[in-house]
């Protein structure tokens, strides 16, 4: 189905889900010639996903061009087990992927908002601009969540980084959700510079949040906007009846 908004891919569980994604990937990083930009996501959506590049599809990244970035991050060093970039390293970049092409948000500076400065300034470097123009896109992907409250990446409901559109990156000093930890997250207009947006969704516990952001209402997953297509690949069991899909 597609619509002005969103162009929903089902998929009928989760493996198929992180098969569908991987290959979604791997198209998305030969379409790019040069240095392809992923901005990964932590939560359980990605997880299986992350699983098949490190295995089944491992032959099929050009490790040596791709540059991985994060979405958000908890303000916890990459070794703790709260860190969504030390997932990934750990699921599938470490032993693969070059160390410099791993751009870690810097959770060593002193507060969240100064390893967002350290981040924006680090996602600008890698750019080549300090302004994000709408036909070049900063990611080639970005991948998604959405938690029970429906924030993405660490956007939340009501939160005043919600509204930032002059930065790239955000500290936020405490999290609504669990795990209670301050945070740093990319902004709406960094995430919407992107070739493609995928939400990986699965799961009966996702059901109620999906229907709430698939009727419109204002919250932070609904209001992502990408340059190019934005993807909700949903396992049949998150999808809402409101989907549209029989
Ligand atoms: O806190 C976070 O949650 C969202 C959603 O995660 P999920 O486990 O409920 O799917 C995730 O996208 C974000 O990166 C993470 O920091």
């Amino acid at each position: 189905m597609r619509s002005a908004d969103r162009h929903l891919v089902v998929a009928a569980d989760a493996d198929a889900q992180a098969r569908l994604a991987a290959q979604r990937l791997i198209a998305r990083i030969e379409l790019h010639h040069d240095r392809p930009a992923i901005c990964l996501t932590g939560g359980s959506g990605p997880q299986r996903m992350f699983e098949l590049l490190a295995g089944e599809f491992e032959n099929r990244i050009p490790w040596s061009r791709v540059h991985w970035f994060i979405s958000d991050e908890r303000f916890v060093p990459e070794r703790d087990p709260l860190s969504n970039i030390g997932a990934a390293r750990r699921a599938f970049l470490d032993g693969r992927a070059p160390l410099q092409n791993i751009h870690a948000i810097p959770t060593d500076a002193a507060t969240p908002e100064d390893a967002a400065r350290r981040y924006e300034d680090e996602l600008k470097a890698f750019y080549g601009s300090d302004v994000l123009a709408p036909d070049r896109p900063l990611f080639d992907l970005v991948l998604g969540g959405v938690g029970p409250d429906g924030h993405t990446a660490s956007l939340f409901p009501g939160r005043p980084q919600l509204q930032i559109q002059d930065r790239w990156a955000a500290g936020v000093d405490t999290a609504p959700v669990e795990p209670l930890v301050p945070r740093v997250t990319l902004t709406l207009p960094a995430l919407a510079s992107c070739a493609e947006m995928l939400f990986l969704i699965h799961g009966a516990a996702k059901r109620d949040i999906l229907a709430r952001v698939f009727a419109g209402e204002d919250l932070p997953s609904g209001r992502t906007r990408s340059q190019g297509e934005t993807v909700w690949l949903v396992t049949k069991d998150a999808l809402p009846e409101n989907a549209g899909v029989a």
